[in-house]
């Protein structure tokens, strides 16, 4: 398994040890002795995940501001850019974004620790998207923040205008949102 770092330093990208034969592929998507002894955390994941959209679907960018979770996201059909974004008022990064792209042929994994925004956008003509969370899913927790926030600037590589769900047509922008100390 190896880590790779961000351009922001808690962000990590994962990617484990794929083996190959001619019956497909193995790999252990999750260790937490191995995830520790590469990156220095200690997690204790409490929920699994999993979502399909289509193409040009966005979701994002979400966090809880209670029960804040820390994500550890990837993608096992298509391929999404994944975003994660510093909402740490106190951070040297706030405000800061790093994207990446996940797909199911480079098996990368994203590691968002808890106090960042998060979102991803479809980049192939439908993905799968999995991930473990630190925390419960807190629904009067749950905020979200613009995706087109022209403070944040984010480059989503889009080619159309993405398709968003009522509650991400309604984020708010960094200015308004409720934030990490
Ligand atoms: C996130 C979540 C949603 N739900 C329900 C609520 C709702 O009826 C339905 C769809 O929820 P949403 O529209 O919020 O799903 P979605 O837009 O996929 O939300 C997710 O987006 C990505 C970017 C994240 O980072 C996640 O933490 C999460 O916020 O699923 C749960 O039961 N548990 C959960 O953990």
């Amino acid at each position: 398994m190896n880590v790779i770092a961000t351009e922001l330093p808690d962000v990590l990208i994962i990617e484990p040890k794929v083996f190959g034969d001619e019956r497909g592929f193995f790999y252990e998507s999750f260790n937490a002795r191995e995830f520790e002894k590469a990156s220095g955390l200690q997690l204790q994941f409490v929920q699994d995940n999993h979502s399909r959209s289509q193409k040009g679907v966005l979701r994002g960018l979400h966090y809880q501001v209670e029960h804040a979770q820390g994500k550890l996201v990837r993608v096992t059909a298509g391929e999404v850019l994944d975003v994660a974004v510093d909402i740490r008022r106190s951070s040297p990064h706030f405000g800061k974004w790093t994207s990446v792209r996940l797909s199911a042929q480079n098996n990368r994994q994203l590691w968002i620790p808890p106090g960042f925004a998060h979102g991803f956008v479809v980049l192939s003509d439908s993905a799968e998207f999995l991930y473990k969370t630190t925390d419960y899913y807190t629904p009067s927790a749950e905020r979200c923040i613009r995706w087109d926030d022209p403070e944040l600037n984010i480059d989503w590589q889009l080619t159309a205008t993405p398709t968003l769900s009522a509650k991400d047509q309604n984020g708010k922008t960094l200015k308004e949102a409720d934030l990490f100390p």
